[in-house]
């Protein structure tokens, strides 16, 4: 028989895209009786009650996990320590704690040793997200046939995991546990990684564009354009996910780089043959991803790296 994802009182730590999203999908499903979130500013706190979709929004962390048998910090990852710390006091035994952070292990470590021993710590990550932010640009079907990675430590409950997995898959996400060191080197190339080009590119796009005075950016084509949406998501969401992973980006941008020095020799020699083999192979992966309707994080495609193998 497969558990029940029904939580009674479900905590919202933070209601941007991914806070706005599961409070969405959450009271479309029926998987909590009430929802609460916190919301800091006054501004936003009017904008989450006229959205109509949670029953209570307070001021302070403190206030919301009172009573909740899930607490989903949906914040930056830098902000997920000093939260724990501030939250810990005020936690339900028994409830079930995590997150939605695009890195883990960091999590782990800066949440951890705050928490008390009689809560279930269960983080998560679910892989599905926008260049957007903010309460309204959450949706209920944000999360359907997308990843949700649970990096549970070790020891935990087996009941608590098992109940934050029917909870994520209740709203339409395949689940799938590993743990954080894995799972921050597998994002660390299919997300942060794909991040950080785009980042640079649009950045050196707009460099050459002041230098020389053309329109570069006028007369972008559609490559250019996609890697503007990405190069348009949030700067505090991701400085803090280059801070929190550094050492599996580090790795990967080493990878990376030793890879794009064959392409550029390549082109330098003229070796047509090697750009055509470097691109029907990775046409193929692209296919492959499609084909099984995984048009999100693919992990452990294309050339086999050493430590991206399954623990
Ligand atoms: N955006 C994505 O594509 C995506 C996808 C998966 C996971 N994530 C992860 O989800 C988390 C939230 O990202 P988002 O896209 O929903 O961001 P967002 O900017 O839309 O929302 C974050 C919210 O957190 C609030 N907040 C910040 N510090 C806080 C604090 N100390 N206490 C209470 N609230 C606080 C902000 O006011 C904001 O409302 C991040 O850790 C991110 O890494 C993001
Ligand atoms: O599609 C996008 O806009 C995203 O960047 C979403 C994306 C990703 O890289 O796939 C970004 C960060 C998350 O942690 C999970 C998902």
């Amino acid at each position: 028989m497969s558990m029940d994802p029904h939580f009674q009182r479900v905590a919202l730590i933070g209601f941007g895209l991914i806070g706005g999203s599961i409070a969405r999908a959450a009271k479309l499903q029926g998987l909590a009786s009430e929802i609460v979130t916190t919301a800091r500013s006054e501004k936003t706190r009017a904008r989450v009650l006229e959205l109509g979709i949670v029953d209570q929004v307070v001021a302070t962390n403190a206030e919301a996990v009172k009573d909740a048998d899930l607490v989903i910090l949906c914040i930056p990852v830098g902000a997920c320590g000093p939260v724990a710390q501030e939250i810990a006091a005020h936690l339900k035994p028994g409830a079930v704690i995590s997150d939605v952070g695009s890195v883990k292990g960091a999590i782990v470590r800066d949440m951890a040793p705050h928490l008390p021993k009689d809560v279930h710590f269960v983080p998560a990550h679910p892989v599905a997200g926008t260049e957007h932010s903010g309460p309204d640009s959450g949706f209920a079907e944000l999360f359907i046939n997308r990843w949700c990675i649970l990096t549970p430590p070790e020891g935990t409950d087996a009941a608590a995991t098992a109940h934050l997995r029917a909870f994520w898959a209740a709203m339409g996400a395949k689940v799938e546990v590993m743990t954080p060191d894995h799972h921050d080197l597998v994002l660390a190339i299919t997300s942060h990684l794909p991040h950080l080009i785009a980042y640079t590119i649009v950045g050196t796009a707009d460099e050459l564009q002041q230098v020389t005075e053309s329109e570069v950016i006028k007369f972008s084509a559609g490559g250019f354009r996609d890697f503007t949406r990405i190069a348009a998501s949030d700067p505090t969401m991701w400085r803090d996910v280059f801070l929190a992973n550094k050492d599996a980006v580090l790795e990967m941008l080493g990878t990376f780089t030793e890879d794009l020095a064959k392409l550029t020799r390549a082109i330098r020699r003229g070796d047509g043959e090697a750009l055509f083999d470097h691109f029907t192979r990775t046409r193929a992966i692209r296919r492959g991803i499609v084909e099984i309707g995984q048009d999100s994080a693919a992990p452990d495609f294309g050339r086999p790296h050493a430590a991206l193998k399954k623990p």
